[in-house]
């Protein structure tokens, strides 16, 4: 059987191999009785040459010899081991001194451990670091979308766009492709973040793309990726496309009309393989990906040019929502009109307020650039506006000039004209999502019923 100083001379043994760590350790002389290979092959030497020589013969400008005389422990000190070495880096280590007393409290022996993956440790709490700041960033950024996409933050309750939230949020209960259409600025992206803010989806990451702000040759990088190598000015390492950024969460196609006819046969690919290829890889990457385009397009009309492939159309196209332009939802507009003022008056702390006759011009205008536009003219005339009032002369001189062909120069009969057509326009809208139920519409216009006969007989409204 082993002796108790044997078998501990093995454990010894054994891990001084198994560390990273450089270890020595001599006697009260300074004299060296163990190193192990670690430290040997930093200091250039043997343990058979160091073992048995005084400490400070291999390693000049040692304090082992302090440690075992004074009988002190110096925890964490910087080292630097031999100036001569090149790289700085690779020769500055974190470094334990101590010496071992017996049970007479007696000094028998000094240790030294040096910490060779110093840098290691420095790489990983850097990581660390950044990771607590990815994640800091990555809930903000969820908290920011999540408050300002949700269905129900949408501004907007006239019949027809509630009609349109109700058809987003049913969607977002689903797991299909969703294809939104829409004019411009009618708030196809913010709905497109508010299925997937609604959706099951939602803890995962939604990644967008405009398929028509990135030139076609990059265009397939951005979707797939590619492998290190793969061309000239690849990134080392290579680089994900979205697709794979996506997984398990959502892809926004934006702009999916000005996809070129090339890629839409790669992206039909993809969504038939559930797989994506990156460039210069050969190993399909399997993705769960669900798809939500947007498009201000007719593809229909694309479909019958040849610019769009119809199959693509139908993959995309499983679920269809359209959103309407403003002038389709007149209603919405000082309501919109005054979430974008509220917005700037909290961030500016002020109270401005819109005067009736903008807000009669607001409802009288078509606004060709939809939600986008009335945000824009709100922003411009809240910066021109010197009381605390947006007045007409505040507003963009195209509004205003429409707008004065029924009021100024003319007589008031023209404004009551021009109102007596918006009015007749959206009595005529309500009346039609409601299927001329006049109960219905007098609820959803907030008059009652016999006001809305009158108002049906003096416009000689009637179902088409
Ligand atoms: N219902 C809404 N409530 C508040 N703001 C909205 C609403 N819809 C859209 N917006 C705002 O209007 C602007 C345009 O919206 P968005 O970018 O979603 O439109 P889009 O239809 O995707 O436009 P495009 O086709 O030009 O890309 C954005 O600033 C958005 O925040």
């Amino acid at each position: 059987m082993e002796s108790t100083e044997n078998r501990y001379k093995y454990i010894f043994d054994e891990i001084l191999t198994l560390t990273d760590d450089g270890f020595v350790v001599v006697d009260t002389n300074g004299v060296i009785t163990d190193i192990n290979d670690q430290y040997c092959k930093y200091l250039k030497t043997t343990k058979e040459y160091a073992i048995g020589r005084s400490i400070a013969e291999i390693i000049p400008n040692t304090k082992m010899i302090d440690i075992v005389n004074y009988g002190y422990r110096e925890e964490g000190a910087i080292l630097r081991l031999s100036e001569e070495r090149d790289d700085e880096n690779d020769s500055i280590f974190l470094v334990n001194r101590s010496c071992v007393y017996d049970d007479d409290h007696k000094v028998i022996a000094g240790v030294a451990q040096v910490k060779f993956r110093l840098q290691t440790l420095d790489s990983a709490k850097k990581l660390m670091r950044e990771y607590a700041a990815y994640e800091f960033y990555r809930e903000e950024y969820q908290n920011r979308s999540n408050s300002q996409c949700s269905f129900d933050k949408i501004v907007g309750n006239s019949s027809r766009f509630a009609e349109v939230k109700k058809a987003g949020y049913k969607a977002a209960k689903t797991f299909f492709p969703v294809l939104l259409t829409g004019e411009t600025g009618t708030g196809k992206e913010v709905f497109a973040h508010a299925i997937h803010n609604s959706s099951e989806r939602r803890e995962k990451p939604m990644v967008s793309i405009n398929c028509a702000a990135i030139p076609n040759e990059l265009l397939e990088s951005e979707l797939f990726g590619y492998e290190e190598g793969a061309f000239t000015g690849a990134k080392k390492g290579g680089k994900k496309g979205k697709f794979e950024l996506a997984d398990g969460g959502t892809l926004f196609l934006d702009e999916i009309g000005d996809m070129p006819l090339g890629m839409q046969a790669k992206l039909l690919r993809v969504l038939q393989e559930k797989e994506v290829e990156k460039i210069g890889g050969y190993q399909p990457i399997p993705v769960d990906v669900r798809i939500i385009a947007a498009t201000r397009k007719n593809l229909p009309e694309m479909i019958a040019a040849e610019e769009f492939r119809e199959d693509l159309y139908y993959r995309l196209n499983v679920l269809d929502i359209e959103l309407p332009p403003l002038r389709e939802r007149r209603r919405d507009i000082v309501e919109l009109a005054s979430y974008f003022l509220n917005r700037l008056n909290s961030d500016y702390k002020t109270a401005i307020s819109l005067s009736p006759e903008v807000r009669e011009c607001f409802v009288s205008y078509d606004w060709p650039g939809n939600i986008r536009e009335l945000d824009n003219v709100i922003k411009s005339a809240y910066a021109a506006c010197e009381d605390f009032l947006i007045q007409l002369t505040d507003l963009p001189s195209k509004m205003v000039s429409r707008h004065h062909l029924a009021g100024e120069g003319g007589s008031s009969k023209k404004l009551n004209q021009m109102m007596e057509e918006y009015e007749k326009g959206i009595l005529l809208d309500v009346l039609k999502v409601c299927g001329w139920n006049c109960q219905a519409a007098a609820n959803e216009l907030g008059i009652h019923r016999s006001a809305l006969y009158k108002k049906i007989a003096k416009y000689d409204l009637q179902k088409k």
